[in-house]
């Protein structure tokens, strides 16, 4: 049986049309629905391991993007969001109701990452966004209940569908971030 890693990339990735110009994230409510509206296309598309980030009911990994927070207004229902852990580093805000993160907000202005805020881009109405490039914090899944044992078929998936795993961010990311830090020590 074939690893069931996230609805939206089990049966292959569905390439980004590369002009998205950006859409409405909606949340799973039946009514009175959470709007999230979104300018351009997101950037560092990624299945996330990890055990903080969303998951739709059955997934192994969260599919999760950055936008820059400028481009991400609430349209509708914004009274039903709530902020899943104020003490994280990245602030979900998810719906009440249904439980859905709809963006999550770094408030910490010495960051690597400030000024860019998490999605999931399977929340979009509509088709198009960038397609995940890589897998991220992939053995975290262990600590949401999958055996340890599991993770070379997990693995394997993962590169069939063209995802390299990592057990943190990219080397592209990781490497940013150490940039970010080298100049915040030197400054
Ligand atoms: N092994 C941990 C890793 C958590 C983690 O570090 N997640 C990364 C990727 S989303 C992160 O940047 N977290 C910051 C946060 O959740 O605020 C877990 O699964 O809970
Ligand atoms: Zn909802
Ligand atoms: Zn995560």
């Amino acid at each position: 049986m074939t690893v069931a890693l996230h609805p939206s990339i089990d049966n292959g990735l569905k390439q980004g049309s590369g002009s998205f110009a950006g859409g409405t994230l909606v949340c799973k409510c039946k009514d009175h629905q959470v709007k999230v509206g979104i300018k351009g296309d997101v950037a560092h598309n990624h299945a996330c391991g990890c055990t903080k980030c969303w998951k739709p009911q059955g997934a192994t990994f969260s599919v999760v993007a950055v936008v820059p927070r400028q481009n991400v207004t609430v349209l509708e229902n914004g009274d039903k969001l709530q902020i899943v852990d104020p003490s994280a580093v990245i602030q979900r805000h998810a719906c009440k109701a249904c439980g859905t993160h709809m963006y999550g907000r770094i408030e910490n202005k010495g960051h690597p990452f400030y000024g860019l805020d998490f999605i999931h881009p399977e929340l979009f109405q509509e088709q198009g966004s960038q397609a995940p490039q890589f897998a991220a914090f992939v053995s975290s899944v262990i600590e949401s209940g999958v055996k340890p044992e599991q993770m070379a078929g997990i693995r394997s998936r993962l590169k069939e569908i063209g995802l390299e795993p990592y057990d943190c961010l990219s080397p592209a990311l990781m490497d940013a971030i150490a940039t970010h830090v080298a100049k915040a020590k030197a400054a």
